[in-house]
């Protein structure tokens, strides 16, 4: 009683191990603003300056407050503001785990096309696409998307059909985005979308756009790209300064929205989500449904605490971290995780999940510099490793990272996979076995064997990043489940159903917290597993007779 209906290719999630990408959008990562090419002179004079605020700004601004303090009231939840973060969203109810906490439509979203891919306007697909055929830049699945568009992409296409053909190239999903922040607001305006108190273009002028923290560099940047949104738009009441302002408010807000499986697939603006400060130890997670953006408790949320998501990959050291939060979020992050850099076990961690492994195969100790800088002791035995050797072993891995990616670029999977297959032998010799990297490179295997349909290959390396997703993962983490739900396909493929009944279980448990139970997603995987288990009783039955 197999369910292979349709072919095991699509039965398995792959791209969401593009997660790695050094460029993340990755799950809650917020947008990462695209460098727009050939561009027109800059305007970066009084952009470190707030924008003026006016009487009857403010006046409407507090009323918008109002209105949408009342509207989250209804959901059990308030705004409030905290001392070093800002706003910030608060329970007045006790949130139970799995509960959804709030779930907003995009207030402006696109998706992430490039010169090698495209998707939908409307739903993100990548099937059965047609370009617009007047500005040659906005893709369709069909008419319902197009027509569900049209009063956006109106604006947009008589604005990119007057440019030539050059310049349309250097539309990049952050210029389009904000061409059709400036069109909702325009359609607010004349009354064609109505604004709602959780859903108006007030909520985003309160949003932090970081202005005066950022550098000359970004501002230099944003300039750019605002004058390139006016000359588009050529619309008499827009300021450059304020479309600068709104990148800027992009980098910080956006975010990139995602699959159920967690591959990126546009980038969108939810004012209210945005709300939402950061803990490297959330209380939520911030998931997506098609367009709308979906944010469930993964543990208990006690009445008038805060809600908080990850905005970064949670499996890094604390130093990776917060890096990441400064660069990008300009704040210095004091959650749990934080407050602890520098001390032992913190140390510990960091050295054990981007650092180097015993010499001594048998221990398990986590090595940290000697005292002259020649190399690095282990903690636990006091074995040594000089530099050299592992400068050695670092340079090998380079030269064959080098040969696996040329292979990857010219599609040969196979001179790859063995590429990558020495690279993991020699990162086994060089860092711990819950190393990042190494768990990096398992990875890869494992979407490049599923992509050949090597199954068996791929439960091996599947199987050998489970541990260290337990470890990165701890709690309910969309991330842990999928690698559960990734390893029970394998096995339910593979015929193995009593070990696909078990990881189709943990990945029940993990999902139904952080995806619900409603989504096709959801109800594929709650099928799949009844089926393991039907088929797991029957082969037992089967065996007593
Ligand atoms: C998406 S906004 C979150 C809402 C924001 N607090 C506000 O007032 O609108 C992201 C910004 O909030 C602030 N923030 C978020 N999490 C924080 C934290 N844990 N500690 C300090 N500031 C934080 C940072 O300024 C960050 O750039």
């Amino acid at each position: 009683m197999s369910s292979l209906a349709c072919s095991p290719i699509d039965r398995i999630s792959m791209a969401r191990h593009q997660r790695w990408d050094p460029q993340p959008p990755f799950t809650q990562n917020r947008a990462v603003i695209a460098k727009p090419h050939r561009l027109c002179d800059q305007n970066l004079k009084g952009l470190h300056s707030p924008l003026t605020p006016r009487l009857d700004r403010r006046a409407s601004a507090e009323a918008s407050m109002e209105q949408l303090q009342s509207g989250l009231g209804g959901l059990g939840l308030t705004v409030s503001t905290v001392p070093e973060k800002g706003r910030c969203l608060l329970t007045t109810r006790d949130i139970h785990p799995g509960e959804v906490i709030i779930s907003e439509e995009a207030y402006v979203c696109v998706p992430n096309n490039s010169s090698s891919e495209w998707r939908c306007e409307g739903c993100f697909t990548s099937r059965n696409l047609k370009k617009c055929s007047a500005c040659h830049v906005v893709w369709y699945c069909g008419s319902q998307c197009q027509k569900s568009e049209w009063k956006f992409h109106r604006f947009e296409c008589d604005a990119l059909s007057k440019l030539d053909k050059e310049r349309r190239k250097s539309i990049t999903p952050s210029i389009r985005l904000m061409l059709k922040l400036y069109i909702r607001r325009k359609l607010e305006l004349e009354n064609i979308i109505p604004a709602s108190a959780m859903s108006n273009y007030k909520l985003v002028e309160a949003l932090v756009s970081h202005m005066s923290d950022i550098d000359e560099k970004q501002l230099v940047m944003y300039a750019q790209m605002a004058n390139l949104v006016n000359l588009i738009l050529q619309w008499p009441d827009i300021e450059i300064k304020e479309i600068a302002e709104n990148f800027s408010k992009f980098a910080c807000n956006a975010h990139t929205i995602c699959d159920s499986e967690l591959r990126p697939l546009g980038t969108g603006l939810y004012p209210v989500i945005s709300i939402i400060n950061h803990s490297c130890l959330p209380n939520s997670v911030l998931v997506f449904e098609g367009r709308s953006a979906v944010v469930r408790a993964v543990q208990h949320i006690p009445k008038a605490a805060e809600v908080l998501i990850s905005y970064v990959e949670t499996a890094r050291s604390t130093m990776t971290r917060l890096k990441t939060l400064k660069e990008q979020y300009l704040f210095a992050c004091k959650c749990p995780r934080c407050i602890k850099v520098g001390q032992y076990d913190d140390i510990q961690e960091s050295a054990t999940l981007e650092g180097y492994k015993c010499k001594n195969n048998g221990c398990d100790g986590f090595l940290l510099r000697d005292s002259d800088d020649k190399g690095f002791i282990c903690q636990q035995c006091g074995l040594s490793r000089s530099k050299e050797e592992i400068k050695k072993i670092a340079s090998e891995i380079k030269s064959l990272s080098d040969k696996a990616l040329m292979s990857e670029a010219s599609h040969h999977s196979q001179e790859a996979i063995s590429a990558y297959k020495k690279i993991e032998n020699l990162q086994r010799k060089l860092y711990h076995h819950y190393s990042i990297s190494l768990m990096q490179t398992r990875e890869k295997l494992l979407k490049m064997l599923m992509e050949l349909e090597d199954w068996n290959e791929a439960l091996y390396y599947c199987r050998l990043t489970i541990p260290v997703y337990q470890r990165l993962y701890p709690g309910f983490h969309p991330l842990l489940g999928l690698q559960y739900y990734t390893c029970g396909k394998l096995e339910w493929l593979l015929g193995d159903t009593e070990n696909a009944v078990k990881s189709l279980t943990n990945a029940v448990d993990v999902l139904r917290l952080t995806h619900g139970t409603n989504t096709s997603f959801m109800k594929d995987l709650l099928l799949k597993l009844d089926e393991a288990r039907a088929e797991a009783s029957y082969k037992l039955s089967s065996q007593d007779e």
